[in-house]
């Protein structure tokens, strides 16, 4: 993969191939062969046996040009000396010019038979290829297909085989990643992915039901608008030269809770010096000093009392960022330093307890959000903040509506970066533009779900601010780097040693 690859949804690819054969650059035809071709690659590259010599394949095609690329890949298999048997479901006559060539072209060389769930699950063969529906999935799969696919999956199993989805698993939104299959679940060991590769691959239910996604080459141009998949960030390395000195990389204020609540705080504080802040000061209420001046050596400590304190602290113009929440507490204390903070319109991140403050309409901190704020809540807090966006990706994910359509509709509200945490996050800018960060596949990270682990994001991403980061890049680079950490330590992790796997991280990105 690319260091960050394109994602689009079904109209934005329709969009983009229209073009491009409006163009006259390229033909359907060419395409979807180009698709084809490149679907068996991707096929024989991830299990070089298949490769080695030729196996036995079973492809369901469907009535579209996902269909039209399965006849592409039945053939090509074919042509390696492959046995190949193919199911139709739909009907020729229906099927777009392309797709009705490339169906022709197979039936030269073998039988269509009709697709009957009740046959395939009989059928013995190494490889089961789903190509019933793409990107023109557009609603609830009816029952043939569900059993089809169910069917394949079992036949797979028996056989030893695998299953392999083109462009998209049959049953799932190319847009949200939504299942669109009912109850039913089947496991897809590949999805051969055309490029751009599609939103609905990288969110939502689909990940759960699919080990790896492989990308299609087919020269189709870098489309506008997309979601960006998030690859190793640049510029982390900090600059060299006698002029540069600690307050060059900006300095951090992580404003802490009260006694016995401060180790929220204390973790994002130490991740924001990793990450590169040249210091990084945690405020605290007189109570909470000592706790926190037991635990801390390289972080600073510093009195916080109040908004008026944080004020006084803020009249150092070299403070430039600010985190609030993990460990604030949710009292008048915690709304007076958001309110101080906001008030400010210095950099700040703006995560947990401090997002629950301004979710609560009495206070009026909501309206306060500038461009220099980075809002980071998972799905609960960005459900306080934004309750009705928060139903549709629950209602509307089957009609296309994504997380990422929730975060970039939430950014445009709050007129500020808006992070929604989860292994599939996005960061979307209130401009419209949408960046994914996906700890899944070979970048799984499932050790992540521990707690603390979000206080370790918003501290990176108050870092980088601190650092002069613009706040969505801040927080796409926080993303990625605590997947990375948290790989780097693996099973075990605990919150705490995630900033410290970040040196090995920043030094692997800097070679
Ligand atoms: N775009 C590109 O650049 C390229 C695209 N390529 C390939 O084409 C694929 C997209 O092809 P596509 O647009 O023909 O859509 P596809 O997924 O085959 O399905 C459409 C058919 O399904 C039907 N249908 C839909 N939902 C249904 C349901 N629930 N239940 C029943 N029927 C349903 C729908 O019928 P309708 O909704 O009109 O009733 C229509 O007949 C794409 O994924 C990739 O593989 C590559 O070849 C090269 C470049
Ligand atoms: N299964 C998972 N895979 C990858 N990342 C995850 C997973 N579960 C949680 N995370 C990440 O871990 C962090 C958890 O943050 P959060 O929910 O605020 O927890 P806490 O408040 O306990 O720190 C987020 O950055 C989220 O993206
Ligand atoms: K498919």
């Amino acid at each position: 993969m690319t260091e960050s690859e394109p994602l689009v949804t079904a109209a934005q690819m329709r969009a983009l191939e229209g073009a491009e054969i409006a163009s006259g650059r390229v033909s359907g035809w060419t395409l979807m062969e180009r698709a084809g071709a490149g679907i068996v690659e991707a096929i024989l590259r991830a299990w070089p046996a298949f490769a080695a010599r030729p196996h036995s394949a079973v492809v369901l095609c469907g009535p579209g040009n996902n269909g039209g690329d399965g006849f592409v890949v039945a053939r090509r298999l074919y042509g390696r000396g492959w046995r190949v048997r193919v199911l139709h479901w739909g009907a020729r006559e229906k099927m777009s010019e392309d797709a009705q060539a490339a169906h022709d072209r197979w039936a030269a060389l073998g039988p269509v038979e009709p697709m009957e769930p009740g046959r395939i699950a009989g059928l013995e063969a190494d490889l089961f290829v789903d190509a019933i529906f793409g990107t023109g999935l557009t609603r609830e799969v009816p029952d043939i297909v569900r059993a089809a696919l169910v069917a394949a999956r079992g036949a797979a199993d028996a056989a030893g085989g695998r299953l392999v989805a083109v462009d998209m698993p049959s049953w799932f939104s190319s847009d949200s990643g939504a299942h669109l299959g009912g109850g039913a679940r089947a496991r897809f060991d590949l999805v051969a992915a055309v490029r751009p590769m599609k939103l609905g691959q990288f969110t939502g239910d689909l990940p759960n039901d699919v080990a790896r996604v492989a990308p299609v080459e087919i020269g189709l141009p870098e489309p506008d608008g997309a979601v960006r998949l998030l690859g190793p960030p640049r510029g982390m390395a900090k600059r060299a030269g006698t002029h540069v000195h600690k307050y060059t990389h900006g300095h951090a204020l992580v404003l802490a809770g009260g006694a016995g609540r401060t180790g929220a705080a204390r973790l994002a504080a130490r991740a924001a010096l990793r990450v590169g802040a040249g210091l990084v000061t945690v405020g605290a209420p007189g109570p909470a000093l000592a706790e926190c001046a037991a635990q801390l050596t390289a972080v600073m400590l510093r009195e916080v009392g109040d908004g008026a304190a944080l004020e006084a602290a803020l009249e150092d113009r070299r403070l430039s960022a600010l985190c609030l929440g993990p460990g604030l507490g949710v009292d008048d204390r915690g709304a007076g330093l958001v309110e101080v903070a906001l008030a400010s319109g210095r950099p700040a991140v703006l995560d947990a307890d401090a997002l629950t403050l301004i979710a609560d309409p009495a206070r009026g901190l909501f309206r306060r959000l500038h461009g220099g704020c980075l809002l980071t809540p998972h799905m609960g807090e960005f459900a306080r903040l934004f309750p009705d966006l928060a139903d549709r990706v629950r209602t509307e994910a089957t009609q296309g509506f994504s997380r990422a359509d929730a975060a970039r509709e939430a950014a445009a509200r709050a007129g500020c970066a808006v992070l929604l945490k989860g292994a599939d996050t996005v960061v979307a800018e209130p401009e419209g533009r949408v960046a994914l960060n996906a700890a899944l596949y070979e970048r799984a990270a499932p050790w992540l779900a521990t707690a603390g682990a979000g206080d370790v994001l918003s501290g990176l991403a108050a870092g980088l601010m601190a650092r002069g980061f613009a706040p969505a890049e801040a927080g796409g680079a926080a993303a990625w780097l605590h997947v990375a950490a948290a790989r780097r330590v693996g099973p075990g992790l605990v919150a705490e040693d995630l900033p410290e796997a970040l040196p090995a991280v920043l030094a692997a990105l800097e070679r």
